[in-house]
C-alpha cells in the first residue's frame, strides 16, 4: 500500500493481484453505502463491470452504470456533457460518489467529471490499464481535450483512493502495455536510475507484465514523491511532462488517438533529448540510452511530422507564459531540469525527417 501526503488531502493506493474482486469491501472502507456513478468504457464495461457492479451492490451501494464508447475521443467536452446529464437524471447529489473504471481516458474524463459537477463530488480510480496504473490514476490531474490542444481544460482533483489490480492487464492488448511503458520509462529517466537499470534487466513487455508488481509500485513512489513536492505543477511536478510537449503535439496533429499517448510521449522523449543533446543541454548519449530502451520495449522512436502544424499545437501548451515556454531536458539518465526558452526557439527541437 501506498500512501499519498497532500497539504488538504490524503489517500491510499493499493496495489494488489485479485483485488477487483472484493472491490465492494474495498469502497465501503472509504464511503458509506450511498448513490455511486460506475464511469467507463465499452470494452471495460464488458471485461470488468458487472463483477465491479454487483459487488458494489452487495456492500449496499446503488449503482449507475454510465459507459461511453472507448478511446482518447471520449475524452471531450461532448461526453462530459452527456455524463453530467446522466448523473443530474439519476439524481446525483453532492453525497454520492463516481467511481472511474478503466483507463487514463477514463481516469481524466470521470476525475473531471465528478470535480465539476456541481463543483465537486468525491470520485475514486479503479484503473484497467498500465498507464493508468502507473501514471495516471494519481496525482489528480483531469482533463479533457479540445480542437486546440489535448488536456486543454481539466481540473486539479485528487481522488479519495485508487485501487489497482494487476490481473486486469491480462487483458490489454499488447500496443497498451507498451503505452504504459513510455511513462514507466520517462518516470525512471527523470528521476529513479534504480528504476531504470531494472527495466534494462527486462526483456520485453511480456517480462515487464510478470514483474508487475514491483514496476507498478517503483513507478507510483516516482510520481507520488513528486506530486506531494509540487501538486499544482509550479515546479518540479513540470519534470513528469519530460516527452509530452512535442508528444501531446503529435497526438493532436494525427488526430486523437491514432498515435495514442504513450507513443507521443516516446517520439517526444526522444525528439526533444537528441536536439537537446545537440545543443550541449543533455549530455552525450542519453538520448542513445533512451532509445535503447524504449526498442526494449517495442516503442516508436521516430517519425517524420509538420514541424508548423506541431508549432501551432505547442503554443498552447500548458508550460507556456507569455512568450516563453518551459521544457523539460535530462540532466543524466535519472534526473531532469526545467529549461525556459523563447517559444519560436521549440521549432529547433522538432525534426521532421524520421531518425
Ligand atoms: N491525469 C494524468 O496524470 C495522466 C497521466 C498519463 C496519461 N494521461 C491520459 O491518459 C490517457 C491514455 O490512457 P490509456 O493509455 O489508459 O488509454 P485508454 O483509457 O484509452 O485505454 C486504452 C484502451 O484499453 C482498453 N482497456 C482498458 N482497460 C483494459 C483492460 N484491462 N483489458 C482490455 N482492454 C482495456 C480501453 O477500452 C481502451 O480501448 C491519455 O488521454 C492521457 O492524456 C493522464
Ligand atoms: O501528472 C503529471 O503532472 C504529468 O505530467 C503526468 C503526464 O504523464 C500526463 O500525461 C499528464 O496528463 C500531462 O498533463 P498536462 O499538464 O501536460 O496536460
Ligand atoms: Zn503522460
Amino acid at each position: 500500500m501506498i500512501e499519498v501526503n497532500l497539504p488538504n488531502h490524503h489517500y491510499k493506493i493499493e496495489v494488489q493481484r485479485g483485488l477487483l474482486k472484493s472491490c465492494g469491501q474495498w469502497v465501503a472502507n472509504i464511503w458509506r453505502p450511498q448513490r455511486v456513478a460506475i464511469i467507463t468504457d465499452e470494452t471495460v464495461a464488458e471485461l470488468y463491470g458487472e463483477d465491479v457492479a454487483d459487488n458494489l451492490v452487495d456492500h449496499g451501494f446503488d449503482i449507475t452504470m454510465l459507459v461511453v464508447p472507448p478511446g482518447e475521443e471520449s475524452k471531450s467536452l461532448e461526453k462530459a456533457t452527456y455524463l453530467y446529464d446522466a448523473l443530474a437524471d439519476n439524481d446525483f447529489t453532492r453525497s454520492d460518489g463516481v467511481i472511474a473504471l478503466g483507463g487514463g481516458v477514463i481516469g481524466d474524463l470521470a476525475g473531471f467529471v465528478a470535480s465539476t459537477y456541481m463543483r465537486g463530488i468525491h470520485f475514486l480510480q479503479i484503473p484497467t490499464t498500465l498507464l493508468a496504473q502507473v501514471d495516471s490514476s494519481i496525482g489528480g490531474k483531469t482533463a479533457v481535450n479540445t480542437k486546440k490542444a489535448k488536456n486543454l481544460v481539466g481540473t486539479f482533483a485528487q481522488p479519495d483512493g485508487v485501487l489497482i489490480d494487476p490481473n486486469v492487464l491480462n487483458t490489454l492488448e499488447i500496443r497498451r502495455v507498451r503505452e504504459g511503458i513510455a511513462e514507466i520509462i520517462k518516470s525512471a529517466a527523470i528521476a529513479d536510475k534504480d528504476l531504470w537499470n531494472y527495466l534494462g534487466t527486462l526483456k520485453n513487455e511480456k517480462d515487464l507484465l510478470n514483474h508487475a508488481e514491483e514496476v507498478i509500485h517503483a513507478s507510483l513512489n516516482v510520481k507520488r514523491r513528486v506530486v506531494e513536492e509540487d501538486v499544482f505543477d509550479h515546479g518540479s511536478r513540470l519534470t513528469l511532462n519530460f516527452g509530452h510537449t512535442i508528444g501531446h503535439a503529435i497526438e493532436k496533429t494525427s488526430g486523437y488517438g491514432v498515435i495514442s499517448h504513450g507513443e507521443g510521449v516516446s517520439l517526444g522523449m526522444v525528439m526533444i533529448s537528441n536536439r537537446a543533446e545537440a545543443f550541449n543541454q543533455s549530455p552525450k548519449g542519453v538520448t542513445e540510452d533512451l532509445i535503447k530502451m524504449l526498442e526494449r520495449f517495442n516503442l516508436p522512436t521516430s517519425i517524420s511530422l509538420d514541424r508548423d502544424m506541431i508549432y501551432e499545437a505547442i503554443t498552447h501548451d500548458k508550460k507556456a507564459r507569455g512568450n516563453t515556454i518551459k521544457i523539460i531536458l535530462l540532466k543524466k539518465i535519472g534526473q531532469a531540469k526545467i529549461v525556459d526558452i523563447p517559444i519560436e526557439t521549440i521549432k529547433d527541437y522538432i525534426i521532421e525527417e524520421e531518425v
